[in-house]
């Protein structure tokens, strides 16, 4: 678990970089930090790795504050992605995955083990990849090899920063998915740092909006969507809206206000099936659903009507 309370930083010459930041993460739990340039994602991050010392306010991993702990024992226990990746460019990919095992003084045979694993997770065969030097690989190789460096003491905590900015919009949403699919990430504490708003809904359990060294809101997806905190918030989400809200939203979310017959004509999609999926499979073809024993109808109205009848009550009445 990290905690971070009442924290705020400011450097020389320059307005509070981070003001009075405080948020919880839960293992397991991915948090996103999201925010326009300079808004003190990267400074938070370096707090909770002791890069920085805040001027004010405390950060805990479990129960312990880091201000008492050497900055090495609490780097053993966080793995930290760079958008650079900052690979060693005269180890080779074998090495540089090796080198916090190494420091930890891991045998051998474990040392080499746990780094070949990591590269079959990571699609990289350890036959064609484990001898080369970084700038022999792609963008997107190089990446997984910075996240497979950071994993490979398996460190309970992981801290990102923009591990996707640097690539492609391609290998990007490739490099992405398969970060989403590594199980060894299941039980992680994660924050990761972004400012594309389409990466933080993907990946974040919880996603926390900053502006100027400030949170302006923290929440899942459907309560920044559809219960807004303030102006900026509604506005920073505003150009990716229609698609983030179809994401976001399940057909179990908005299942009362489905209007539909149980003819049962067309395939059956999950109830869990988001609305931004059952609209393309409904472009195709006919579809309907069950939950809890209930089987409706769906057409694109339907499901239309249904998503702007939950949004009307959820903006009047809030989260149930
Ligand atoms: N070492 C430093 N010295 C002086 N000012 C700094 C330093 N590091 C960050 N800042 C300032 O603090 C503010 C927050 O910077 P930070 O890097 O945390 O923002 P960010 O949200 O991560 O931005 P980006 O997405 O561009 O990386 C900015 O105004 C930045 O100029």
């Amino acid at each position: 678990m990290i905690k971070v309370s009442h924290v705020s930083k400011s450097f020389r010459h320059g307005k509070n970089a981070v003001n009075d930041l405080s948020f919880e993460v839960q293992p397991g739990e991915t948090l996103v930090l999201l925010g326009t340039s300079g808004c003190g994602k990267t400074t938070t991050l370096r707090m909770i790795n002791r890069l920085l010392i805040p001027d004010q306010g405390d950060i805990f991993i479990g129960t312990k504050n880091i201000r008492t702990e050497s900055p090495e024992n609490l780097r053993r226990n966080i793995g930290y992605v760079l958008q650079n990746t900052g690979l060693f460019p005269h180890y080779t990919v074998l090495e540089n995955i090796s080198i916090v095992p190494q420091l930890l003084q891991w045998d051998k045979s474990r040392i080499r083990n746990r780094a070949l694993t990591l590269m079959e997770k990571l699609r990289l065969p350890p036959a064609t990849y484990a001898h080369v030097y970084p700038q022999q690989l792609s963008g997107g190789q190089q990446q997984r090899v910075g996240l497979a460096r950071a994993l490979a003491a398996d460190p309970p905590i992981l801290l990102m920063d923009e591990p996707f900015g640097a690539l492609d919009p391609l290998t990007r949403i490739s490099v992405r998915n398969e970060f989403k699919l590594l199980d060894e990430l299941n039980s992680k504490t994660i924050i990761l740092v972004t400012h594309d708003v389409e990466e933080a809904f993907e990946l974040g359990s919880r996603i926390c909006i900053m502006n100027e060294g400030r949170i302006q809101q923290m929440g899942a997806a459907t309560e920044l969507l559809f219960n807004p905190a303030n102006d900026f918030v509604r506005h920073f989400l505003d150009k990716q809206r229609l698609e983030l809200e179809l994401k976001s939203l399940r057909l179990r979310d908005i299942w009362p206000y489905l209007d539909g017959s149980n003819s049962g004509n067309g395939t059956l999609l999950s109830a869990d099936t988001n609305c931004w999926d059952t609209l393309e499979y409904l472009i195709q073809d006919k579809a309907g659903s069950t939950f809890r024993n209930e089987e409706k109808q769906l057409d694109g109205n339907i499901l239309m009507n249904a998503i702007n009848a939950y949004k009307k009550t959820v903006s009047q009445h809030g989260h149930t």
